[in-house]
């Protein structure tokens, strides 16, 4: 090994391969008092450059740039610099002494092999910067950290060329090098690629100037991660929530199957969303629950019916199990380690089934759906016998759900001694609004999803707002009786002209449907009322205008507003934010008992119009 100067003194350079990293190095090294003697570059855009960044540099070949230098720089592409160097090498063009400096991040000094052999002294030298191939970079010199490798006599030659160029060294052994800089294409360019992806779905979701929205939000992230590490996390995530994140990955499914251009951003969005759970869970941010809730979320299987229709293909999905046994819905059970969750219905289902059915798919991995007409909640007089019985249509549109278990039990299978002797009483709660028409109502509800609650040992019960009062039930059943299980409700699911989906609502004939449209405009009124800053009295108001003696056939049975948890009526006057308060309506259209309701949602005070 020659002994060297660290100060390398006024050096002639050459550059080989003026690409931007090439010519911007160059024209720092000669603004550093060397003098640059020739570069070499076969393309327009390199002629371009060597004009506008090392003006009066004459353009030579490779050979005869290598020959004429003390210092080469060579700055091309990472692929041909083995070959290049080994050419060279044949053709003799190395001398002793002769300074080599090539850029490529992934390698160290043994890529340039032949020419030590030559006597040349190896140098890998790579800045971890972005340029521009404009003069622009020659600011961003200034600090930027190099990665330096070299055999160690000559490492203070390399660290030296870095620092008069104004930059930053960074000592790095040859087998670091490739870890090194996969680190640093993975961090800088893949952030380019998720930026301008964030970019264009920004403009399909109508925001044309998607970097403004973006800037202040990325940069704070950034340099939170930068700061703080995956601690500064924050979104859906580390929220843990998988509802959120499978409604994301749907949209961005659907407008993949749209835009062309845009199809690789749903499988980034799930890449990168696994890791991040995978993350939080290293770092005990989740649980491995909630992980495990998230990762189905992302399940491919979560995207298969959506996939298919935006991409025409026939659906080929499987049906879910159909079990009609406790027994066998014991050993099925029994064989499941995940969460489970549970839709309780009747049948007969619609898209208001089918929401909840959605929305226990994304909170766990395994969905149980119970189809029961549980003659217990309904009084003599009720439709017991006529109430819709459709299995086969309901277990084809849950297995386009996705749906693990089907369980259908008969009567027998359910109460086989009969009624039962000990049901669970509904309480205070069970005798207003729906209880008072239909005293024994709420018993039997409870005593069956009781009975269900146990049988399918679920983790979650998805139930939804429609039936507000039977929610609020549930939620006490499982408070009162401490069953582990958590209740999620859904929001009402409505037909386009706004009558909230019932399986009752095929009871209605032309004139009925038509007026049954008063109660689902009655609880809009009012809500728009409480909205404006009205009080429950007001709400009740305009409510009632809308309700009260429109049709014949429509016989209102209650129009009340009511604190959430309790179904305890609230004052006229009452307009409380702090009492969750639901706009409860139910009237007979025909011989059909209806039901709709609203949360209500008063303005901050002094913000009423
Ligand atoms: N339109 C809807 N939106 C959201 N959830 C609904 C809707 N309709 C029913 N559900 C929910 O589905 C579950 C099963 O209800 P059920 O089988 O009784 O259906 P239903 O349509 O309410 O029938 P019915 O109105 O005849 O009682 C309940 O948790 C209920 O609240
Ligand atoms: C919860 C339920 C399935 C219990 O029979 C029923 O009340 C219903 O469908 O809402
Ligand atoms: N939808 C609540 C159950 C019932 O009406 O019986």
């Amino acid at each position: 090994m020659p002994r060297v100067s660290s100060r390398p003194g006024r050096l002639g350079v050459g550059v080989v391969g003026a690409g931007r990293v090439g010519a911007v190095l160059a024209s720092a090294l000669r603004a550093a008092g060397h003098a640059v003697v020739g570069a070499s570059g076969s393309s327009e855009e390199s002629k371009d450059r060597i004009d506008a960044l090392l003006p009066h540099v004459p353009v030579l070949d490779v050979r005869d740039v290598v020959e004429r230098s003390e210092l080469v720089l060579l700055t091309v592409p990472d692929d041909v610099l083995a070959d290049l160097v080994s050419g060279l090498a044949r053709l003799g063009a190395f001398q002793p002494g002769q300074l080599l400096v090539h850029t490529a991040g992934r390698y160290g000094v043994d890529v340039l092999a032949p020419a030590r052999a030559a006597g040349a002294i190896p140098l890998a030298v790579h800045p971890a910067m972005t340029f521009t191939g404009t003069s622009v970079d020659l600011g961003r010199l200034e600090g930027a950290p190099f990665a330096v490798t070299a055999d160690a006599p000559v490492l203070p030659i390399a660290q030296a060329l870095v620092v008069e160029i104004g930059g930053e060294p960074v000592v790095l052994d040859e087998s670091a090098r490739p870890l090194y800089h996969a680190a640093l294409a993975h961090g800088a360019n893949h952030l380019v690629t998720l930026t301008a992806q964030a970019t264009r779905v920004l403009a399909a979701a109508g925001v044309p100037e998607g970097g403004t929205l973006l800037r202040p939000l990325l940069s704070a992230a950034l340099d939170g991660a930068l700061r703080g590490g995956e601690s500064t996390l924050t979104g859906p995530i580390v929220r843990g929530d998988s509802g959120t994140v499978a409604g994301h990955l749907a949209a961005l499914v659907t407008l993949a199957a749209q835009e062309p251009s845009l199809v690789d951003v749903p499988e980034t969005y799930t890449g990168l969303a696994r890791a991040t759970v995978q993350r939080c869970l290293a770092t005990r941010r989740i649980t491995e629950t909630t992980a495990g809730r998230l990762l189905d979320a992302l399940e491919p299987a979560s995207r298969t019916a959506t996939q298919a229709a935006a991409e025409g293909a026939p659906e080929t999905v499987a049906g879910p199990e159909v079990v009609h046994t406790v027994a066998e819905l014991r050993q099925r059970r029994e064989s499941w380690t995940e969460p489970v969750a549970v839709v309780m219905t009747m049948g007969a289902l619609h898209e208001g089934h089918l929401a909840l059915v959605r929305h226990a798919r994304t909170v766990a991995p395994k969905v149980l759906v119970t189809i029961f007409v549980n003659p217990l909640q309904f009084g003599a007089d009720e439709d017991l016998d006529a109430y819709p019985r459709t299995l086969e249509t309901d277990v084809a549109a849950l297995a386009e759900e996705g749906v693990d278990l089907v369980f259908a039990p008969s009567v027998a299978e359910m109460y086989p001694d009969g009624d039962p002797q000990v049901t669970v009483t509904s309480g205070r709660m069970g005798q207003v609004l729906e209880g008072a028409a239909r005293p024994s109502h709420f018993d039997g509800m409870l005593t069956v999803v009781s009975k269900l609650l146990h049988l399918t040992r679920a983790d979650v019960s998805v139930f939804g707002q429609k039936d507000a009062q039977q929610l609020a039930l549930v939620r006490r059943l499982v408070a009162d009786q401490n069953i582990g299980v958590r209740i999620e409700g859904v929001p009402i699911v409505r037909e386009p002209d706004g009558l909230a989906m019932s399986s009752r609502n095929v009871y209605l004939d032309e004139r009925e449907r038509a007026a049954a449209l008063v109660l689902s405009r009655a609880i809009r009124a009012g809500a728009s009322e409480a909205a404006d800053g009205g009080s429950v009295g007001d709400v009740l108001a305009a409510a009632h205008q809308e309700l009260d003696g429109r049709h014949a056939c429509v016989q209102p049975a209650y129009l009340e507003v009511v604190d959430e948890r309790t179904m305890e009526p609230l004052a006229p006057d009452s307009m409380d934010r702090q009492t969750p308060a639901v706009l409860v309506v139910a009237a007979r259209v025909g011989n059909t008992r209806l039901l709709d309701n609203a949360v209500l949602v008063w303005p901050p005070q002094g913000e009423a119009s």
